[in-house]
């Protein structure tokens, strides 16, 4: 096999690097700072591979890419990529499912957790020298045993994610797909329902779908005006998923008791975003799958995935792009 040239557009462990390098001539440029900008674009003109994510690629770019074959995502989710325009051009895109599945699933329930229990209000309190005396109701949570988990998106994480419900905290789990799918638990355990349905039932709304054009702005006021008095959304999916307006609007009211967002529209989330100091809001730096064993479990694999398609191979995880 001829050496042919990828663009690795975020940092990836060295191992991995040493992997591409030894069949490949590797450029590494972010286009996120403005240092390497022009480099990143430089590079275009001459890849047949790139690898990286949290990079919105558009058509325009891959116009500037005549040679390339293969755009391998360090991610499951696939929102940030032209998928039409990649299909035209018949350019592979590969991504990363289930290697990060459990540790998501983790990630979620934990947020569970800290927002029912107010894990992280009671941590400042300590930290902050403000525990004084008992806590008293001011200060206390409200149970998580027991509640209805309500999933919107029943795929590998959200799985993952009844399962610690159900079997872990004996929690009722009422699921929303796409598709009909089995909740993969126990009779009695699970039960699917449409999402006006799920809405009304669950104590708790997860979000773990993808974000396409059928679900951006899918939990709005309506969906609000839906939940039980005191419910909690968690987004662990994609930021636009959720109408901002609307959730800051739900929480104001009292609809909502809280919410857990580990994404938002713009990340990092700019200094000005009314969601960053809200006391009822628990946001996270999109650490779904940040952990040291899975982020080098999703580098090892979209590597796989890359150098497998640059040498004629079928791909372990290609997206089908229909
Ligand atoms: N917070 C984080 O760091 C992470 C977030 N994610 C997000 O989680 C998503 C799900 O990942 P997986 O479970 O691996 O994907 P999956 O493909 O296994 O599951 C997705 C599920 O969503 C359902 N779905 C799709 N469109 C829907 C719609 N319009 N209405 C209702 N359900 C719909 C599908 O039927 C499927 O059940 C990813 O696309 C990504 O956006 C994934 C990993 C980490
Ligand atoms: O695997 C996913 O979809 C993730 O959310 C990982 O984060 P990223 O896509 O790198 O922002």
């Amino acid at each position: 096999m001829p050496r042919q040239t990828v663009l690795v557009y975020r940092e990836l462990p060295q191992p991995q690097l040493a992997r591409i390098q030894a069949e490949h001539e590797v450029i590494q440029a972010d286009p996120r700072r403005e240092d390497q900008r022009e480099a990143f674009f430089q590079a275009l003109g001459r890849v047949q591979g790139m690898i990286g994510s949290s990079v919105r690629l558009d058509a325009a770019m891959l116009d500037r890419a005549p040679a390339l074959r293969v755009v391998s995502s360090i991610s499951v989710g696939v929102d940030a990529y032209p998928l039409a325009a990649l299909r035209e051009r018949g350019i592979v895109l590969c991504h990363t499912p289930g290697v990060l599945t459990e540790s998501v699933a983790d990630l979620l329930f934990g947020m569970v957790l800290a927002t029912s229990r107010r894990l992280c209000d009671m941590a400042s309190l300590v930290r902050e020298g403000r525990w004084v005396r008992n806590v008293g109701p001011e200060e206390y949570g409200w149970d998580v045993h027991g509640k209805t988990l309500g999933i919107v998106g029943y795929g590998r994480i959200g799985q993952a994610l009844a399962r610690r419900a159900a079997l872990g905290f004996g929690m009722p789990v009422v699921y929303h797909a796409r598709r009909p799918v089995g909740s993969g638990l126990p009779p009695g355990k699970a039960r699917a329902a449409g999402l006006d349905e799920l809405l009304e039932a669950a104590d708790f709304v997860v979000l773990v779908l993808p974000l396409t054009d059928s679900t951006r702005g899918l939990i709005g006021p309506q969906a609000f005006a839906r939940m039980k008095p005191g419910a909690i959304l968690i987004n662990g999916a994609r930021g636009p998923i959720v109408q901002e307006r609307a959730l800051l609007d739900a929480l104001e009211s009292g609809r909502l008791r809280a919410a857990g967002l580990d994404v938002f529209d713009v990340e990092p989330l700019p200094p000005d975003s009314p969601l960053r100091g809200h006391p009822r809001i628990l946001a996270l730096p999109h650490i779904g799958s940040a952990t040291h064993e899975t982020r080098t479990a999703m580098a090892a694999m979209a590597v796989d995935n890359l150098l497998r398609v640059l040498r004629g191979e079928a791909p372990a995880a290609a997206y089908p792009l229909g």
